[in-house]
């Protein structure tokens, strides 16, 4: 019976098409930053573990760190059930992805069919590791490498996943201002583009709203809560600022600008 029940639920009639517009893709990046922010104290639970990274702890017949291993399969295991049919969700290895086995659910086509191939996990992977890890993890090495690469890997999809929904944020622009993008895209004119979806207004809310979240979602809550001077918090308020600020909010205009060069396609 529930096999019924699900496949009614999926039938094309019953799916409402979701709707991009400004104020709706606006409110999903605003409900990504809490994952995201979830996302780093969970990470900050672990120090450092950089054996998880290729410092010696070998996977037999795997060429690769336990991280990669993780990953890796993890997003296999994921593939098989769907999740990239979504064209929200981008792999971080889509070499040798394998096919989905359940019924495709019919997602709104929404974007250009050239998004699919826009993908910067490959310098979002590296930036990652090389620079944001470093900057809210306490160096150390518990041996919960395992549990390390889960939250790296769901911090990581959270990053990604937020970054690339540029692509319909580019998209939403685009339909609302076609007369003005139009010609910037066919002069490839990555300078006029990028100056044209930037709104210095709401980068600086996203930031303040960003580190106010992490004081409220990371503050170490005590029952005392007398002296509210000496709250302390899981991870420094000021580098999830940062971490939108120099890398985030950048890379998720890069995408846009990305996906609009191949609009016009
Ligand atoms: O909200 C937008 O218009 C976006 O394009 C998103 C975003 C961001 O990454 O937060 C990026 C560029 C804009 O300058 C403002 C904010």
């Amino acid at each position: 019976r529930m096999g019924m029940a699900k496949a009614e639920e999926l039938s094309l009639e019953s799916v409402k098409g979701k709707v991009y517009t400004l104020d709706s893709v606006r409110e999903a990046l605003i409900r990504q930053e809490d994952t995201i922010v979830f996302g780093l104290i969970e990470r900050a639970k672990f120090p450092m573990n950089s054996h998880t990274y290729g410092g010696g702890e070998e996977i037999p017949g795997f060429a690769g760190s336990l991280a990669e291993f993780v990953v890796k399969n993890t997003e296999a295991v994921q593939a098989k059930v769907g999740r990239y049919n979504n064209p929200e969700e981008n792999p971080f290895f889509p070499e040798n992805l394998p096919p989905s086995l359940v019924p495709p659910y019919p997602f709104t086509e929404f974007l250009h069919p050239k998004a699919a191939s826009v993908n910067i996990n490959k310098s979002i992977w590296k930036l990652y590791f090389d620079e944001l890890l470093p900057l809210f993890v306490a160096s150390g090495d518990d041996g919960n490498y395992a549990q390390t690469a889960a939250s790296d890997l769901s911090l990581l999809q959270a990053i990604s996943r937020r970054i690339h929904y540029g692509k319909f944020v580019a998209e939403v622009k685009f339909r609302e201002s076609a007369q003005q993008y139009e010609p910037l895209i066919r002069a490839e004119d990555k300078e006029g583009l990028m100056k044209l979806l930037t709104f210095e207004s709401v980068e600086e809310m996203v930031r303040k709203r960003v580190e106010k979240k992490a004081k409220v979602f990371g503050q170490n809550v005590t029952l005392n809560n007398g002296d509210e001077k000496n709250v302390t918090y899981k991870v420094d308020p000021s580098v999830a600022a940062t971490l939108y600020k120099n890398w985030i909010i950048p890379l998720t205009k890069d995408v846009q600008v990305e996906y609009l060069l191949h609009r016009l396609d």
